[in-house]
């Protein structure tokens, strides 16, 4: 945990050209392609490697900060999209995923080898997200997948470390890439899970 801190301390204050948000995002995000079919995403292992069938287009990209999603390095984000879980196969090495914490409301199936997140799946099915799995797009190496939009659970981020006073500078560094910061998720996906539950009501 203490060298979890240290190292997000240091992502704060090394990078001359400020924090390393994601590298989708300080890499330059790409565009969305038309007509993405979709991918394999894969874990990092050099053998044995876990491998996910992704059908089709991926939507609601964004970065979260929260304590629960997996990020890359010394990113300060996660990077995080859903699918349709039907469109979700593993086809490799099902047997070294474990759950990182069964009582979450979204179950992270996790390489045990190198701990990357394979994909998130909801099992309760009145949760407003029911039917969609979340998954890291970077895990893929084909390029299309649909863009980053938003940032999510920024607030978050003070709690694995990055100092209270950096995030005015870090809220700047998300606006400026194009990612409307906030501190759950977004209007829309707000908007919807409120319906979502006045309509279960
Ligand atoms: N501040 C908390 C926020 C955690 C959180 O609520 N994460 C959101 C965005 S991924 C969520 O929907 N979590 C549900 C879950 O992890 O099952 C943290 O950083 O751990
Ligand atoms: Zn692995
Ligand atoms: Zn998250």
């Amino acid at each position: 945990m203490i060298n979890k801190i240290v190292s997000k301390y240091k992502a704060a204050f090394c990078s001359s050209n400020g924090v390393h948000i994601h590298p989708n995002v300080d890499n330059g995000i790409q565009p969305t392609s038309d007509n993405f079919e979709g991918g394999a995403l894969k874990c990092h292992c050099r053998s044995k490697i876990v491998t996910v069938e992704i059908k089709g287009q991926s939507a609601h990209n964004h970065v979260c900060g929260c304590s629960k999603c997996w990020k890359p390095n010394d990113s300060l984000f996660s990077q995080v999209a859903v699918i349709p879980r039907d469109n979700l196969k593993v086809t490799n090495n099902e047997s070294k995923l474990q759950v990182v914490d069964e009582s979450a409301a979204i179950k992270r199936f996790a390489c045990k080898d190198c701990g990357v997140h394979m994909y998130g799946r909801i099992d309760n099915t009145d949760h407003p997200f029911f039917g969609l799995d979340f998954i890291h797009t970077e895990l893929s190496a084909e390029k299309g997948w649909s863009a980053p939009e938003f940032a999510a659970f920024v607030s978050s981020i003070i709690e694995t470390g990055t100092n209270p006073e950096d995030m005015g500078a870090i809220r700047k560094q998300l606006q400026s890439q194009g990612l409307e910061p906030y501190d759950c998720l977004s209007p829309v996906l707000m908007d919807a899970i409120a319906t979502h539950i006045a309509n279960s009501k």
